[in-house]
């Protein structure tokens, strides 16, 4: 079977996006296509595969699945390259527009420089989930999930847990450099506390309004850049007090730099870029 894709990227977290606005793939092949276009020996190599499709209620919809298979709900950086993609092939003719993901319909809005050409992309992620029952996070009482002590792997670390449409663990460390990300990535990924597993994030606060940010993504394992795990990060900063609601955070992450703004209303807003590395044809045996 041939299948046409378009490569994207945003500060490295890569995928493969399908674009279903010309073509239709069955439901049943999706998780297999996902593992197959994202093995970089075999396939096209990638952090996953991304449906930009139809939706009923938005102006386009997106759906994300991770390597191992594993469907997401959400995908910050995704949603800027599917911003972008609709923006540049005119399925949207709007700087502004929405888009519907399995967690909430979202808006995007694409800035031009002085050629036309797109130069940032900002998606209200929406409001964050703070509810142990949101999360989802077993053990413990219904409120927010600050500091909360977290024994793993004969360690005893303190998780700041947030859901912006996925979960997200928050680990805050003295220097990135040293952060655990290999060795306790993969475990708090698995572990029973999180029902539904969860992403991974290190964090080095440098100033009220800069941190360095390291993830381990749930179902893909270490990405270059996670877009809605900086979000979380952000947010996990501002709870434990390293931080002021209603300032623009710069993220430095391993593939570049998220601007980051929690609003006073509550909306998390992301600004970064996206970028198309190749197109073609995918061959599914
Ligand atoms: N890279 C993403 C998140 C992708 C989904 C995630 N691994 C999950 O399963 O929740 C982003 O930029 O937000």
């Amino acid at each position: 079977m041939e299948i046409p894709f378009t490569k994207m990227h945003g500060l490295g977290n890569n995928y493969i996006y399908l674009d279903l606005f010309r073509f239709e793939i069955k439901e049943e092949m999706l998780p297999r296509l996902a593992r197959a276009v994202s093995d970089v020996h075999t396939g096209i190599g990638s952090d996953g595969l991304i449906l930009i499709q139809p939706s009923e209620v938005a102006d386009v919809g997106m759906r994300i699945f991770n390597k191992d298979g594993s469907e997401g709900n959400t995908c910050g950086n995704g949603l800027r390259c599917v911003a972008k993609y609709v923006s540049e092939n005119n399925i949207v003719s709007f700087r502004k527009f929405w888009i519907e993901t399995k967690a909430n319909v979202v808006e995007a809005a694409v800035e031009l420089d002085e050629n036309d050409d797109i130069k940032e992309i900002t998606i209200n992620m929406g409001e964050p989930r703070l509810k142990r029952e949101q999360i989802p996070m077993l053990g413990g009482p219904a409120s927010k999930i600050i500091a909360e002590p977290f024994a793993v792997d004969g360690q005893q670390l303190q998780v700041t847990a947030i859901s912006m449409g996925n979960p997200h663990a928050v680990f805050f460390v003295d220097s990135i450099e040293d952060a655990p990300l290999h060795e306790l990535g993969p475990v708090i990924e698995k572990d029973a506390r999180f029902p539904e597993g969860v992403n991974v994030e290190f964090v080095e606060i440098l100033s009220d309004r800069e941190m360095n940010f390291r993830v381990w993504e749930r179902g893909s394992g270490v990405t270059e850049a996670c877009g809605t795990g900086a979000c979380a990060a952000v947010v996990a900063a501002i709870l434990n007090g390293f931080m002021k609601k209603g300032e623009r955070i710069c993220v430095h992450l391993s593939g570049g730099d998220l601007f980051i703004h929690w609003d006073k209303q509550g909306q998390v807003w992301m600004t970064g870029g996206a970028e198309v590395i190749a197109t073609g044809v995918f061959y599914l045996s």
